[in-house]
């Protein structure tokens, strides 16, 4: 009888009983009743609990944050523990870690996975934007971004293509023109490629395109860079709200604040340039596209309900934020490891030199149209996508509503992970994980084989948003690198490591590498102009 009652009918009836005790004012019987609401409640909570997927248990309040260390390499262990769907209390938040590929399609396809959890950062950045946002304004802007960038060239067919090979090459070329002043002594690549990448997306988005050593890049780079620095500061504070009070926390949360006020005073500048300059039948860049969409908005007397009633612009320089970000450390931080992974595996190196000259020859470089005819230069590059795993823990999803999945109650507003490292080094999946061998994507017929399992980019509803930009960047780029250089170490120099730096993404240590000019260079072509491209700072 009392297992048909449903929790909350059997406590209501407890309740009753107290008060009926109360009012008999029987005290032996108001603790008995009492003692026993209590067992109940806990008896309800063990039950709810036993619901979960299972997982490590961790003391009062912090849990196991104790004993979190580095994220993406601890949920590995315990993934191996408590198998391919596990939870862990950290501080206040229940975090759900999932690491089989099914599961992962499973989940992310479903619409109340779509949502972000709620969390001091998540408050900084009030849910503007398209990475943070969620409901109705991620909806609208995901479904209008995806349209606009693919009319300026975020697609593998028609016009648009053309114009976003235009954009690429002329920031590969002056990679290259700057690599070969280097004459073949070692640099560290990562600022020459930081300015190549962030020209590209700068170029698609605010028409900005800064020079070699611009002061104003520098200060933007090293806002970028703080903000990933302080946002693995402040990272406790996510789980244990109160550890962002604590002395020297408290500042880095207020930098962080500040230093996205210094970034979105810049894109302030550019947005009120473009609405004086704005010319509806030439439009430039995302500004002028959202520019155009306010004012529309405003014609027909739907202001109010734009951007689901938030500030216009703030939603707007948000965009600018996100998109600036997640386009630069990404595809920066892919090329430094395909560096790496080069001059780990000079037998690839060759290889993929050896595909380059066959197909190539040494007249011309290499341009999009030529991707199909490369394979093994493309494999390598989805090869350094699944080693490097630059980001293992993608992006953290948020259950709307309770949902079941695989038999577990996953509870609205847990922080769900995915455990994309875990699926990119399994041994049932992939042959040798551990060896880097771009051979792996090629079927028998040699053409190019992306299994299921093979997710870089994420998958489902808010999968990356710019995979097919990533993919003709990162094309371009290592394509015309290696048909240019050889890369080579200093003699004496040990390989660089595989322990990547943790922070937004998961980056090589700094390394310096030797870009040695190969026989006979191609002649760069001149780089194609852009006239309504913007320089910005000193040249
Ligand atoms: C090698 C390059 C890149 C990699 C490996 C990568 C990877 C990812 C991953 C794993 C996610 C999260 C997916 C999820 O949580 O389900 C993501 C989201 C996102 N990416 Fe990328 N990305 C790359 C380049 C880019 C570029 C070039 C852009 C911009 C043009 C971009 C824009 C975004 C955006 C806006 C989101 C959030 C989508 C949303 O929340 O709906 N990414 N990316």
């Amino acid at each position: 009888m009392i297992t048909m009652l449903s929790n909350s009918k059997l406590l209501w009836g407890l309740w009753q009983v107290v008060n009926y005790c109360a009012s008999r004012t029987s005290l032996p019987l108001l603790l008995v009743a009492g003692a026993a609401l209590l067992v109940l409640r806990l008896a309800a909570l063990v039950r709810e609990m036993r619901k979960l997927p299972p997982g490590p248990w961790g003391p009062p309040v912090v849990g196991y944050l104790p004993f979190l260390g580095v994220r993406h390499k601890t949920f590995l262990e315990l993934a191996r523990n408590y198998g391919a769907l596990f939870s862990a209390r950290l501080g206040n938040q229940l975090t759900i870690v999932l690491s089989d590929y099914k599961l992962i399609r499973e989940a992310f396809r479903r619409e109340e996975f779509t949502g972000r959890p709620s969390t001091p950062l998540m408050h900084t950045l009030d849910g503007l934007g398209i990475i943070n946002s969620e409901g109705r304004l991620w909806k609208s802007q995901r479904r209008f971004l995806h349209d606009k960038l693919r009319e300026f060239g975020m697609t593998y067919m028609g016009n648009g293509k053309k114009i976003m090979e235009g954009r690429i090459k002329s920031e590969v070329y002056e990679l290259i023109a700057s690599l070969h002043r280097a004459e073949g002594a070692p640099i560290d690549a990562n600022p020459l490629l930081a300015l190549g990448v962030s020209n590209v997306i700068c170029g698609i988005t605010m028409s900005v395109r800064f020079s070699n050593g611009d002061a104003r890049f520098e200060r933007l780079n090293n806002l970028i860079e703080e903000g990933m620095r302080l946002f693995g500061e402040v990272h406790y504070g996510e789980y244990v709200p109160l550890y962002n009070y604590l002395p020297g926390k408290a500042q880095a949360q207020e930098r962080v604040a500040k230093n996205r006020e210094e970034m979105f005073a810049f894109y302030q500048t550019l947005i009120d340039e473009h609405r004086e300059t704005l010319d509806v039948d030439n439009v430039r860049d995302l500004i002028d596209v959202y520019l155009i969409e306010i004012e529309k908005a405003k014609t027909e007397g739907r202001a109010g309900e734009l951007f689901e009633g938030r500030d216009h612009e703030l939603q707007l320089k948000q965009i600018l934020g996100d998109l600036f970000s997640a386009g630069m450390e990404t595809i920066k931080s892919s090329l430094l490891w395909m560096i790496v992974f080069m001059l780990r595996n000079p037998d690839v190196k060759r290889r993929v030199q050896e595909e380059l000259d066959a197909v190539i020859g040494r007249e011309r470089l290499p341009t999009i149209e030529d991707m199909p005819n490369l394979p093994y230069t493309e494999t390598t590059i989805l090869e350094t996508l699944r080693m490097s795993n630059i980001v293992p823990l993608a992006t953290t999803h948020s259950p709307t509503k309770d949902v079941h999945l695989n038999g577990y109650r996953i509870p609205a507003g847990s922080q769900v992970v995915p455990l994309i490292n875990c699926v990119h080094m399994d041994p049932n999946l992939w042959d040798e994980p551990n060896k880097f061998n771009p051979s792996r994507f090629i079927d028998e017929t040699g053409k190019i084989r992306r299994p299921e399992f093979f997710m870089p980019f994420g998958v489902g509803r808010r999968m990356c948003l710019g995979d097919v930009l990533a993919r003709m960047e990162m094309f371009m780029f290592f394509a015309c690198m290696m048909h240019q250089f050889d890369v080579q170490m200093e003699m004496g120099d040990a390989p660089p490591s595989l322990e990547g730096t943790v922070g937004a993404t998961i980056a090589p240590q700094s390394f310096r590498v030797k870009f040695s000019p190969r026989s006979a260079p191609a002649a760069a072509a001149p780089a194609p102009e852009h006239p309504h491209l913007r320089h910005v700072g000193a040249h």
